[in-house]
């Protein structure tokens, strides 16, 4: 695995803020996986994607639905929401048969991991912290990413300066 680049959010607005450059950044195809204890900040994070992606809400949790679509305002990729903290295990996410969002759509999914590599062998992982530093951390898998995270991180110096 290579070094994960480590972001910060000192607010819930910061989170937002991440959430929506990574958004702006993405296309139709991504899969992004988001790990983190209860209220690390997962959901504030995908309402930021959404921001960025410019995509209709409210995005709010969708463990009780399993999965949410959310339709563009403009001509880009939908965003289909997953939370994965009520599925059994990767059969169950198979069951959702979400082949075509995943070519399709941008499609994130909260407590997938160790569910998603039966989905993609490209992925953007992203671990939050939680309540104590309120850092993300975020992996690629696959050579996707590579301009995505050096965007993001090129951003960020960009922005302490
Ligand atoms: N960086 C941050 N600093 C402080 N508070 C934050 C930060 N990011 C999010 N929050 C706040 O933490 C709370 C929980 O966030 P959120 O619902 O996004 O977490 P979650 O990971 O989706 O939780 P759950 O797994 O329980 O659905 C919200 O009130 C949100 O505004």
């Amino acid at each position: 695995m290579p070094e994960p680049v480590v972001l910060t959010a000192a607010d819930a607005e910061e989170t937002q803020a991440l959430g929506e450059r990574l958004g702006d950044l993405l296309r139709a195809g991504d899969l992004v996986v988001l790990t983190g204890g209860l209220g690390a900040g997962k959901t504030t994070f995908t309402q930021g994607i959404g921001r960025g992606l410019k995509v209709r809400g409210p995005i709010t949790s969708p463990t009780f639905v399993v999965a949410r679509v959310h339709p563009s305002l403009g001509d880009g990729p939908e965003l289909v929401h997953v939370d994965a903290y009520r599925l059994g295990g990767a059969a169950e996410l198979d069951d959702l048969d979400l082949d075509a969002e995943l070519d399709e759509a941008v499609t994130v999914i909260e407590w997938g991991a160790g569910l998603a590599e039966s989905l993609s062998e490209q992925r953007l992982e992203i671990v939050l912290t939680g309540t104590d530093d309120r850092s993300l951390h975020l992996t690629a898998v696959g050579d996707r990413w590579d301009e995505v995270l050096a965007a993001l991180a090129g951003d960020r110096s960009g922005r302490s300066t």
